[in-house]
C-alpha cells in the first residue's frame, strides 16, 4: 500500500466536509482508525458492525486529531472539546469521498464487477484483455493488486483509506486501467464510493453471506447499489444476462436510463454465446457481437467461463477498446490461480482440480463444468468456512450430492467454529459421503481414489495458502496439497 502522503494538507472544505460550527481547520492526515491518528489528522468516526468509532474519539483527541468526522449516532458518543466535528447522515461514504479527493489521482478508465461468483475471474481476464492492447493495468480483489502495479489486500474490496491510497500510487506509477471487485460488504459499507467508474459488470445472485445481509432482497440491494447509486449517468452497464438475477439488474439500469450492455446465450444479448466445444485443455467458442459471428479459442475449463470472458469483453469495449481487437486478445486468456486449476494429473492419466467454489451455486457450476471434460467419476473435496453464511452448508452438501459420484466432506477455514459442527451441517444432506476432518488427510483419500478416466475437484480455497482455524492461520495450499498426495501414491513429482 501506498505509504500515508505526510505532505499533504487540505482544508476539511477541500475534502467536501462542513464543519458543525463555523471552523475548517488544516489537516495533514486522515484515518477511520484512532489508532493511526497523529496530531493534525481527521478522525473518521464510523459505525461498525461491533461497535461505533466515536468510542475512540477521546483517544483520537488526546492524540492530537483536529477535526471528526461522524454521523448523528456518533455526535452523541462525542466527549466536548475543541476539535472542529463535521456531522453527515453517512459517515462512510462521507469518508469514502474525503478519501478519494486527498489522494487524488485514479486510473483513467476505472471498472467494477460485482456479483456472487466471478468477480475475480472477470477482473483478471479484462485486466488481461487491456495488457494484451497493451494498457498498464490492474485488477484489484480477492488475489490482491494484481498487474502492472501489485500490493496484497485484506479484503475483497479493501476499506475506503487503502482503496483510494492505493489506486492513487497505481496511478502515479502509470496505470491507465483498473478493474475491481466490488463486495457486498463492500458496496454496503460504502468503501469503493468515491471511484470514478466508467463501467460496471454483475455475473450473478445466488445465495451466500446471508449472516451479513439477512435476505436474499437485501443482498441484492446491496449488489444493486453499484448499478443505481455508484455508477455515473454516462458509464455502462455490462450485465450477464443468463447470470440468476441478470434481469433484474438490467431493468433497473434501464430504468435509470444507463446505457446498458448485455451478455448471455439467449437471442437480444449483445454479445452471444452461441456454441462451445471442450476438449482436455478447454473449449472453441462461437459468439456473436451486434449480430457478426466470431469463432475464438479459449484456454479455460469450464462453460462458465465464457460467461465470464465475455463479461471482461464487455467491460473493455465499454471502457473504449475496439471490438474487434478485444475479441483478437482472447486466445491469450490465461486461467485464474485456483479457479478449474489443473493442478497434478496421476500416472493412471486422472486429474486433479482445485476450484474456488465455496458456494451452492459456484459448486453445481464448476462440477457441471467438469463434466464434459471426465468420462469416469467425479470425486470432491470440500467443507465450508466458519463464521459465515449457516444455512449455505446444507444447500452446499446438496450440490455436491446432486452433481459428484463421490464425496468427502472435510474442513474449509473453520475460524471461530468447531469443526465438526460445520461438516455435520453439510452432511445433513450428503449422509453417504465420507467425513474425513484433515483436509490433507481428505485430498489424500481423493486422489488415492482416482481410477483411469476420473477427476477430483478440491472446492473452496483455490489460492488460499493457509488455513484459519481458532484465530491461527496455517500454511495449506490445495494445489500443494494435489502435487504431493499424487506423489506419494504413484511415486513421482
Ligand atoms: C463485517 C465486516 O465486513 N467488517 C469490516 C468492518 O469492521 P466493523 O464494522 O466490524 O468495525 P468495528 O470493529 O466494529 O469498528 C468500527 C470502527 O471503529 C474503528 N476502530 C476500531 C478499534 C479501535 O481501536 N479504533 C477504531 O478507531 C474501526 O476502524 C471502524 O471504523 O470494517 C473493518 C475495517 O474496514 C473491516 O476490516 C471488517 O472486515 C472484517 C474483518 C471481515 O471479515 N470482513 C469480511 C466479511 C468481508 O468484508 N468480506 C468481503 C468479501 C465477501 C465476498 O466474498 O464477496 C470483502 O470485501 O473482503
Ligand atoms: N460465472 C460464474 N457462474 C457461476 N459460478 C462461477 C462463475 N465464475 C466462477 N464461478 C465459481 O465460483 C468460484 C469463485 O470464482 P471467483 O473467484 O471468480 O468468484 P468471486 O465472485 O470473486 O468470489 P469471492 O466472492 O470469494 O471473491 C469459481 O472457482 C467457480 O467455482
Ligand atoms: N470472500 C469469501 C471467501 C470464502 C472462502 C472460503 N475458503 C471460506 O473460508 O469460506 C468469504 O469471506 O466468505
Ligand atoms: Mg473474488
Amino acid at each position: 500500500m501506498a505509504p500515508h502522503p505526510a505532505t499533504r494538507r487540505a482544508t476539511l472544505a477541500d475534502l467536501g466536509l462542513t464543519p458543525r460550527a463555523g471552523a475548517n481547520p488544516a489537516i495533514i492526515g486522515i484515518t477511520a482508525d484512532s489508532r493511526a491518528v497523529q496530531p493534525g489528522f481527521l478522525f473518521a468516526a464510523l459505525p461498525g458492525s461491533r461497535l461505533h468509532g466515536a468510542t475512540f474519539a477521546a483517544t483520537a483527541i488526546e492524540q492530537g486529531a483536529n477535526a471528526i468526522l461522524t454521523d448523528s449516532a456518533g455526535a452523541r458518543l462525542l466527549p466536548p472539546g475543541p476539535v472542529s466535528v463535521v456531522v453527515v447522515e453517512d459517515a462512510r461514504e462521507a469518508f469514502a469521498r474525503a478519501a478519494s479527493l486527498w489522494f487524488g489521482a485514479q486510473p483513467a478508465r476505472m471498472v467494477a464487477v460485482t456479483g456472487t461468483n466471478g468477480k475475480t475471474s472477470v477482473a483478471t481476464f479484462t485486466r488481461q484483455i487491456w495488457e494484451a492492447l497493451d494498457h498498464p493495468a490492474i485488477n484489484i480483489g480477492t488475489t490482491g493488486v494484481e498487474g502492472a502495479w501489485t500490493a496484497p489486500s485484506a479484503h475483497t474490496t479493501p476499506d475506503a483509506f487503502t482503496l483510494h491510497a492505493m489506486l492513487a500510487a497505481a496511478a502515479e506509477a502509470g496505470v491507465t486501467h483498473g478493474a475491481m471487485e466490488a463486495s457486498s460488504h463492500g458496496l454496503d459499507q460504502r468503501r469503493m464510493d468515491g471511484v470514478r467508474l466508467c463501467a460496471a459488470g454483475f455475473t450473478n445472485l445466488t445465495q451466500d453471506h446471508l449472516d451479513y445481509h439477512h435476505t436474499m432482497e437485501a443482498y441484492l440491494e446491496a449488489k444493486a447499489a453499484l448499478f443505481t447509486r455508484l455508477l455515473p449517468d454516462d458509464a455502462v452497464a455490462v450485465v450477464n444476462l443468463n447470470g440468476a438475477h441478470g434481469s433484474d439488474i438490467v431493468e433497473l439500469c434501464l430504468d435509470r436510463g444507463l446505457p446498458t450492455m448485455t451478455i448471455g446465450h439467449g437471442q437480444g444479448a449483445d454479445l452471444r454465446l452461441l456454441s462451445q466445444r471442450y476438449d482436455a485443455t478447454g473449449q472453441d467458442l462461437r459468439f456473436s457481437w451486434q449480430g457478426q459471428p466470431y469463432m475464438t479459442r479459449l484456454n479455460l475449463v469450464g462453460g462458465f467461463q465464457a460467461e465470464n470472458v465475455a463479461l471482461a469483453a464487455g467491460l473493455a469495449i465499454a471502457s473504449g477498446d475496439d471490438p474487434q481487437a478485444v475479441f483478437a486478445t482472447l486466445p491469450k486468456l490465461t486461467g485464474v490461480r485456483g479457479r478449474m486449476q489443473l493442478a497434478a494429473t496421476r500416472t493412471n492419466g486422472a486429474a486433479v482440480y482445485v476450484d474456488y467454489a465455496h458456494t451452492p451455486d459456484a459448486i453445481e457450476t464448476a462440477l457441471k463444468a467438469l463434466r464434459p471434460h471426465v468420462m469416469g467419476r467425479i470425486i470432491i473435496v470440500f467443507g465450508a468456512g466458519g463464521d459465515r453464511d449457516t444455512t449455505k452448508r446444507p444447500l452446499m452438501g446438496a450440490a455436491a450430492a446432486a452433481h459428484a459420484d463421490v464425496l468427502f466432506v472435510t474442513d474449509d477455514n473453520p475460524r471461530g467454529e468447531d469443526p465438526a459442527t460445520i461438516r455435520a451441517a453439510i452432511m445433513a444432506a450428503c449422509p453417504d459421503a465420507t467425513e474425513v476432518g484433515d483436509r490433507a488427510e481428505a485430498i489424500l483419500r481423493g486422489v488415492d481414489a482416482l481410477q483411469p478416466g476420473d477427476a477430483l475437484l478440491i472446492a473452496g480455497k483455490g489460492h488460499e495458502t493457509g488455513q484459519t482455524i481458532a484465530g491461527q492461520v496455517y500454511p495449506f495450499d490445495d494445489v500443494e496439497q494435489a502435487s504431493v498426495a499424487v506423489a506419494a501414491l504413484d511415486g513421482v513429482i
